[in-house]
């Protein structure tokens, strides 16, 4: 999804007719401040036209220059997602599905026709027709198309590793998949929808920036009415065309012109990175996060639990326990079940399908809460699970502190309430965790780890991926108390997770990330989706966030300081022809109040062109101290803002003053 972004003025003017038709008072409404410049350069455009002289055809169509400016600054933010929707409606297939009917026979559909609740057939070679989590069969997917990442992954049923993306490629075997979502609500509908920012809303701080911009425009709007009766006195009264430029000068157009492009492009920024944020809200709040949690399985680790040993206890028979774990398992369609079977079939012969009597076992299927799974077989009750749903003796207790210390999962497998022994669980925690926990431990935020596997085993994954606190045993409750306590301490909180136990953790905190290889549920829970499944992409969702806080935040700096500025380069020169001794205030030396006006009015414009690519590209993060930065930026926008219109003002006045009728 890396699209290289084209040359600067070249994507400028491709821009221009959506900037163009973006003038449309329905748009310019939307943007307060924005809009009292459109009502300015309409009545000053009147003016010139019932009245014409150089001066107030230049005010106006400076005025309409900055109105389209500002709209330019949007609709090239917008148009940098216009290209990568494009490339997605690219991948949204028309591909004819193979519905299962109720009969047991298949029927072709077209793709648009699916219902939520359809099972559909994918074999190796096929597309996958829609959004769905994968409910028998395990395949390799090429997700290429929505992640950009051309290494197949693998989906499979019953696990943290279910969810298939419509428009991705099947490579090898064959999977069911229910269909979770409408045609047209799909996740790359909502993709296109969202790079488009054609969903796009106002998050609680634009809003409240908007306001006070408003109240700013509102103060300015009085003192420039105010300024009229004083100038009559003086008798110098001030023409509607001087007083409107005026006015646009004064207000924050600057802020007002670059908010929402700045915004939009936090998104762009994301999407880049292949996170898709369905709310802007998420990704300023995951700029201030202060404790992020991960789930274990499939987050921290790859996922993939495999039983890989099995160990009898009390001179029990190793055959003996193999039956049991494999009689425990043939039911259990999880990862780890499958996987217990595997090596029941691989290493002691047993067979893979339940046979004869077999079949007729009540199967008890895993649940968080029990943490256990296994089979009612005649008289046998066969289980496996955690060793805490267990009576364990001291052998099994030590063999289950053994592997627990190594950070696998013992399970545990006993028949009739009699352990027979201990199967291990092996995971491998992903790569580079280490680093880049303690890259978010310099940024201020704590990670905890929060699973459902036991304290050893937590406690040993714990410490090989550097985490700073952990949670073991826990349900999907205790996840959200976990939150909560957090929450009401007044910190924001981030959660990275795949499963559906992880999926109301997910909806409770201020920014949920679902794994892209997780469930479907955890992905709708969340408020963000990494494509790359990549626990430790918080830290540059956290920078992101940051970092549209810190450029809202520096261009409104700059734009208040160089208003104010603007102010006490105008006035004097204003003034000057009728109180000779502000004469001496006019230490710019402008030619006429008529050419100081029109530089600062130009000078206004421009500034907003000149920022756009600041707007998009965001002022520079380091991970520093927060109050460090504040000054820092104070400095820079604050005293900059200060400074720049003095000097702009003063050379487009070098110019102006050459037109006729004007200098
Ligand atoms: N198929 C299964 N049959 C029996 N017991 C299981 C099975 N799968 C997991 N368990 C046991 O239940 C415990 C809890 O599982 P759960 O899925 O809630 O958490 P988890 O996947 O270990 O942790 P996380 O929340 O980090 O993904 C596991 O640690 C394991 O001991
Ligand atoms: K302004
Ligand atoms: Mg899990």
């Amino acid at each position: 999804m890396n699209a290289e972004s084209p040359q600067r003025t070249s994507v400028l003017i491709a821009s221009l007719p959506d900037a163009l038709r973006k003038l449309h008072p329905r748009d310019q409404v939307r943007n307060p401040v924005m809009f009292v410049v459109w009502v300015g350069s309409l009545l000053v455009t009147v003016f010139a036209i019932a009245d014409p002289d150089v001066f107030t055809a230049a005010v106006a169509a400076w005025l309409w220059a900055t109105v389209l400016f500002a709209n330019l600054a949007e609709a090239v933010a917008e148009g940098r997602g216009k290209a990568q929707a494009d490339s997605l409606r690219r991948t949204r297939n028309d591909a004819v599905a193979r519905r299962l009917t109720a009969a047991g026979g298949e029927e072709r559909v077209p793709g648009a026709e699916l219902r939520v609740g359809d099972l559909v057939v994918v074999e190796a070679g096929e597309v996958v027709p829609g959004d769905g989590d994968v409910v028998e069969g395990i395949a390799t997917v090429d997700e290429s198309a929505i992640t950009g990442e051309s290494a197949p992954v693998v989906r499979e049923s019953g696990g943290d590793r279910s969810a298939v993306t419509g428009g991705t490629t099947v490579l090898s075997d064959r999977i069911v998949v229910r269909v979770t979502t409408k045609p047209g609500e799909t996740f790359v509908d909502r993709m296109i929808a969202l790079v488009e920012g054609a969903r796009r809303q106002k998050t609680p701080n634009e809003v409240a920036l908007t306001i006070l911009l408003s109240t700013l425009t509102i103060i300015f709007l009085l003192a420039v009415v105010a300024l009229q009766p004083f100038a009559v006195y003086s008798g110098g009264e001030q023409s509607v065309i001087v007083l409107t430029a005026l006015l646009v000068c004064l207000i924050p157009t600057t802020i007002g012109a670059l908010l929402s492009a700045i915004g939009i492009a936090g998104m762009d920024r994301l999407v880049r990175r292949n996170v898709l944020a369905t709310s802007g809200r998420a990704v300023e709040a995951a700029g201030d996060i202060d404790t992020l949690l991960l789930d274990k399985t499939g987050t921290i680790t790859w996922g993939n639990r495999r039983a890989t040993e099995l160990i009898p206890v009390d001179g029990v028979d190793e055959r003996t326990l193999a039956e049991a774990a494999r009689l425990s398992s043939l039911a259990d369609g999880t990862p780890e079940g499958r996987s217990v079977v595997e090596l029941c079939v691989e290493r002691y012969g047993l067979s893979t399908e339940a046979t004869g009597h077999e079949k007729t076992g009540e199967f008890v299927p895993f649940s968080a809460q029990t943490r256990m799974s296994g089979i009612d077989l005649g008289d046998r009750r066969v289980r496996k699970g955690a060793a805490s749903a267990f009576g364990i003796g001291d052998e099994t207790r030590r063999i289950v502190a053994g592997i627990s210390q190594d950070g696998g999962t013992p399970l545990v497998v006993a028949e009739n309430d009699v352990v027979l022994g201990v199967i291990r669980l092996s995971d491998v925690v992903k790569p580079g965790l280490r680093e880049r926990f303690a890259e978010l431990r310099a940024m201020g935020i704590r990670t905890v780890m929060v699973t459902g596997d036991n304290p050893l085993t937590a406690k040993a994954i714990a410490a090989e991926a550097g985490v700073d606190d952990f949670l073991a045993e826990a349900k999907p409750e205790d996840k959200i108390a976990l939150i909560r306590r957090e929450q009401e301490g007044g910190r924001l909180v981030a959660m990275t997770g795949d499963g559906t136990n992880d999926a109301p953790a997910l909806a409770q905190a201020d920014v949920g990330v679902a794994m892209n290889s997780g469930t479907s549920a955890a992905k709708e829970a969340g408020n963000m989706v990494d494509l790359d499944s990549d626990p430790t992409k918080l830290i540059e969702i956290v920078e992101i966030g940051k970092q549209l806080l810190i450029t809202r935040g520096a261009l409104t700096t700059f734009s208040v300081a160089n208003d104010l500025a603007k102010y006490f380069a105008i006035l004097p020169a204003m003034f000057a022809a009728i109180h000779p001794q502000l004469g001496r205030l006019n230490v710019m030396q402008l030619a006429t109040p008529q050419s100081a006006i029109l530089s600062a009015v130009v000078f206004n414009a421009l500034v907003i062109v000149v920022l756009i690519p600041l707007a998009l590209r965001g002022v520079r993060y380091r991970p520093s101290g927060a109050s460090a930065l504040l000054r820092r930026n104070l400095l820079v926008y604050g005293l900059g803002g200060v400074v720049t219109p003095f000097a702009g003002i003063w050379l487009i006045d070098l110019l102006v003053r050459l037109i006729p009728g004007i200098g």
